[in-house]
């Protein structure tokens, strides 16, 4: 699904919160918006959902203005998506039967996605019996199960540690060149974007302008980002982290690179 944001501003009473957005993001890209706390990245991703309505401009999927929410543009949260009176399954399972699907097929399926996310095993185990990562895998079940055209996700992994984080950033890279939705990721680990993204904007404080553009397509996607030094700390900058405070930057340097 191509997204458009066609001159969208976004005010919330008094606060104004998105200045004047136009982009388009093409069918199948990843997109990472970055930016400091509060500028209106998650904002720009409800308006995507067809949570928020923009106060002037207009978003559009495939050329549709987007009035609502739809299944085939499935937002994904943080920690703590899942019901916890439901088990793994019921709960990736939910998203088909919110679709009408018939109870039993959707819970056919639900094993099936639990098992592409390597959750095999823990189907009938309540949220908190499993760990957070792997809350967040069946939290990734759970959005791709009804094959969504764009995938909308807001700081999907920032509650986990740095190593079950790159796991599932590995997961949602299969997942996302298996099923090939256009993706927007809210993210604030910058590596995150840079590991995943094929443009990153990187946004100013409230009210949120687009700073800087990056693209990354021609990119191998590895956890080994030295080829990216440069940008990392060209963003990093642009948020107002000097190079020099920032471990990753000194170990490049280190080396060489
Ligand atoms: N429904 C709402 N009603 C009123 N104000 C809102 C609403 N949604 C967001 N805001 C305000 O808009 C601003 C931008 O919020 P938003 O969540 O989009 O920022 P963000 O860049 O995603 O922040 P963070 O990175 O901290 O999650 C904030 O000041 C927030 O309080």
């Amino acid at each position: 699904m191509k997204l458009s944001f066609n001159n969208v501003a976004k005010h919330f009473g008094d606060l104004h919160v998105i200045e004047e957005f136009t982009r388009e993001i093409a069918s199948g890209e990843l997109v990472a918006l970055v930016g400091p706390s509060g500028c209106g990245k998650s904002t720009l991703l409800h308006m995507a959902a067809g949570l928020e309505k923009p106060s002037s401009g207009s978003v559009a999927g495939d050329g549709q203005t987007i009035r609502g929410p739809h299944p085939e543009r499935t937002l994904m949260f943080q920690e703590n998506a899942l019901y916890p009176w439901l088990t793994l399954q019921q709960n990736v399972a939910l998203a088909l039967e919110f679709q009408s699907v018939d109870k039993k097929k959707a819970a056919e399926q639900a094993r099936v996605w639990l098992e592409n996310v390597k959750l095999k095993g823990f189907e009938h185990y309540y949220p908190h019996q499993v760990s957070g990562g792997m809350r967040q895998r069946a939290a990734l079940a759970r959005a791709f199960i009804s094959q969504p055209k764009a995938l909308l996700l807001d700081e999907p992994f920032g509650a986990l540690d740095a190593l079950t984080r790159m796991t599932l950033q590995d997961a949602l890279r299969d997942l996302i060149r298996q099923q090939g939705p256009t993706v927007v990721l809210v993210t604030h680990d910058v590596d995150e974007a840079l590991f995943l993204a094929d443009r990153i904007f990187v946004f100013s404080p409230r009210p949120a302008k687009v700073l800087k553009e990056f693209n990354l397509v021609h990119h191998e996607k590895t956890h080994d980002l030295s080829e990216f030094a440069a940008i990392r700390r060209d963003i990093l900058c642009l948020l107002g982290i000097h190079a020099e405070q920032d471990e990753f930057a000194k170990n490049i340097e280190g080396v060489g690179v």
